[in-house]
This record gives C-alpha cells, sequence and structure tokens, in this order.
C-alpha cells in the first residue's frame, strides 16, 4: 500500500554551514491493513520520515508512493488532495480548544467543502466508532487525555483516510489509557480496515499492537520485518529489545549459551524436558521472558549448556521442533538496554 523508495532529506545545518542528512536512503513497503511500528533511538530520523509520509515535508530525493500514486513532488490541489488520504494522530492531540468535540471532528470536513448536514453525520459516526458517545458537545478541556486522543483519532479518521500515521500517540497518557487507545486503534484497523503506521519510544506498543515494525538508526533502516520474524530472527536488536533475556555472560569466559525463541502455542510443549534427556547433559536457565507479541505467546529462553555438550546435536533437536529457532553465543541476546532500556521500562532512548 504505501512504497517509500530511496528517501533522503537533508535540511540546512543550524548555523547555515553544511547540512544534516535526516533521511539517508529509506526503503521500507507497508502492506495494506497492516499496523507498522516506526521505532529508533532520538535524532534517528522517525519525526522526519513521519512528516515527509504526512506531506508536511518534500523529501530531497525518492519517492512516496499510496496505492500507486507518487505522493512525493505533488503541489497545489493534488497536495491537498493527497493529504486528505492520510490522516495524523499527535502526541499533544492537537485539537481546537474552542470548538466542541464535534466540531473538532468536522473541522476537516469543513476544509474539505462537505456541506453541515454531511458533516454532522459523519462526525456523529466517528464519535460513536471512537466511544465517545454522549460527549459530542464537550470541550477538549473537559475531557480526559484519553478521551482527547479519541476525538483526535475521529477527526484524523473523518477524510477516510488510506493511513492513519500516529505520531506518538500514546507518549501523553497513562499506561492503562495507553492501552485502551492502542487497542481502539487495533479495533478500527480491523473493523475499517484503515492501515496504520505509528512512530513510537514504547516497545510495549510494539509487542501490543504492531504486526511489522522497522528500525531506524542514523537515518536508515537498521532492520524491518513482521514482529514475530523479528523476534525468531537470531540476532534481531528489534526481537530482543521485544522480549529481552537479559544480558548474556562476557566474552571469553567459556560458557556455551544459547537463546531459544518459541513462537505460539505449538511451540509451549515440553521441548525443555526432552532436550535435557536427549543430550543427557546439564542446563541451566539463565534469563528468560513470556511475552504477549501481536496477540501471540513468545518465550526466550538464555540456556547455559554444560561441558561436552554438541551444537550440532543442540541445532538437530531445535530444528525438529516446531515454531522454536535458536541463536548461539555470547551475542546471542543482545542486551536490549544499551539500546532500548527494554530491560527496565521497554522505552527507546
Ligand atoms: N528542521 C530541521 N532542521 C535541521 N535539522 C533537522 C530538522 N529536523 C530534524 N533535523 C535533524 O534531523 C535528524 C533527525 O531528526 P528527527 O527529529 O527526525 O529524529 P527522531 O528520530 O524523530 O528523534 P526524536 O525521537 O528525538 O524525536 C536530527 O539530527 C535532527 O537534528
Amino acid at each position: 500500500m504505501i512504497s517509500i523508495e530511496n528517501l533522503v532529506k537533508t535540511f540546512p545545518a543550524a548555523g547555515g554551514v553544511g547540512e544534516v542528512s535526516a533521511l539517508r536512503g529509506i526503503d521500507l513497503e507497508v502492506a495494506e491493513g497492516e499496523i507498522f511500528g516506526i521505532v529508533g533511538p532520538s535524532g534517528a530520523g522517525k519525526s522526519t520520515l513521519l512528516r515527509c509520509l504526512n506531506l508536511l515535508e518534500r523529501p530531497t530525493s525518492g519517492r512516496i508512493v499510496l496505492r500507486g500514486d507518487d505522493l512525493s513532488q505533488l503541489t497545489g490541489a493534488g497536495l491537498r488532495a493527497a493529504r486528505r488520504r492520510i490522516g495524523t494522530v499527535f502526541q499533544q492531540f492537537n485539537l481546537l480548544h474552542a470548538r466542541s468535540v464535534r466540531a473538532n471532528i468536522e473541522f476537516p470536513l469543513e476544509l474539505a467543502g462537505l456541506d453541515r448536514k454531511q458533516r454532522r453525520a459523519r462526525a456523529d459516526e466517528l464519535i460513536e466508532l471512537v466511544g465517545l458517545g454522549g460527549k459530542e458537545k464537550a470541550f477538549p478541556s473537559q475531557l480526559s487525555g484519553g478521551q482527547q486522543q479519541r476525538v483526535g483519532i475521529a477527526r484524523a479518521l473523518a477524510s477516510q483516510p488510506d493511513v492513519l500515521l500516529c505520531d506518538e500517540a500514546t507518549s501523553a497518557l497513562d499506561p492503562t489509557t495507553t492501552d485502551q487507545v492502542l487497542d481502539l486503534l487495533a479495533e478500527l484497523n480491523r473493523s475499517i480496515g484503515v492501515t496504520v503506521v505509528l512512530i513510537t519510544h514504547e516497545l510495549g506498543v510494539l509487542r501490543r499492537i504492531c504486526t511489522s515494525a522497522a528500525r531506524l538508526a542514523d537515518g536508515r533502516i537498521a532492520e524491518a520485518g513482521r514482529i514475530l520474524d523479528l523476534v525468531g530472527e537470531p540476532g534481531s536488536v528489534l526481537g530482543d529489545a521485544i522480549v529481552p533475556v537479559g544480558v548474556g555472560p562476557s566474552e571469553g569466559d567459556g560458557a556455551d549459551t544459547a537463546v531459544v525463541t518459541t513462537i505460539g502455542d505449538e511451540a509451549r510443549g515440553p521441548w525443555l524436558a526432552q532436550l535435557v534427556r536427549k543430550l543427557d547433559a546439564d542446563i541451566s536457565v539463565d534469563g528468560g521472558r513470556v511475552e504477549q507479541v501481536a496477540g501471540v505467546t513468545v518465550g526466550r529462553l538464555r540456556l547455559r549448556f554444560g561441558p561436552g555438550v554438541s551444537r550440532a546435536d543442540v541445532d538437530a533437536f531445535v530444528d525438529a521442533q516446531p515454531n522454536v529457532t535458536l541463536s548461539w553465543g555470547v551475542g546471542a541476546g543482545v542486551d536490549g538496554s544499551s539500546w532500548a532500556g527494554a530491560a527496565t521500562g521497554g522505552v527507546v532512548t
């Protein structure tokens, strides 16, 4: 649905000397109906990418293609029409405080030239959809943060966009409200089929609702893929951050360790007991975690094998298990906290 092709964005540096390369050639595909999370440390280029996607910023070069239409070089009426195909939800809600809930939601429809009756009908439909029935006449200051963000979501959906872009949409909310708003986004994705692209610092957002994710680093895509593939992929920094198992032993201490990842119910069998029996060796568990990721149970264990265990035997055993993968060595299970604070709060810093 969205194809980003070799997207480059440079800004003049502060002081006017030289340039800042915010995006250095981004290639990314977002499929229809996905909830796609974009994460990365501060300064990686997330906001710039989002601003290019919602056409507030013109790329220096490269293309953004939405359902076959190149949006990157549009101007005038074409640009305004294209903007209506992309709804944006903001971290600080960006509501008009002198307007009621209904009038906030009607605002983009006024700009689009819909008459009063059409606007009201559409706004009332959206108010029900986001769970704000009865709050039509309330003003933003009379609403909780979560309710205000529901208005922001309804407003972003008013023009029936192809894509909903969420810019840290839950960062200003408490954890319970965050979960409710995320669940609403997932529900809207299911019920009206809107594709969602969200930028986030929070790994919990990836775990709870995203189907795919990309990690930006220094203006480039460091890795991207389906969340469950990333989690099962040996050495994936994002996978390790989403389901962290803590720091491994230091290099050279002689331990033979591996991180085993199990995905889904099929993988929940007594494989560890079977492995111990098969190898007839000591295995200790150095770390582990079980998480719900995209609605699927994912378990990761850091195992330490006793002397004499053959890696080939372990590999053969794991290969025969459905939905189990293994990554050998001290490098496996990168400490997510160095990149993402995953072990503590799950915040990407
Ligand atoms: N308008 C601008 N003028 C000059 N440099 C800019 C501008 N906007 C962004 N940059 C630079 O581009 C780089 C990427 O910034 P961006 O805000 O996209 O990162 P980010 O990943 O969103 O960071 P954060 O998570 O802190 O918001 C940074 O080096 C930033 O200083």
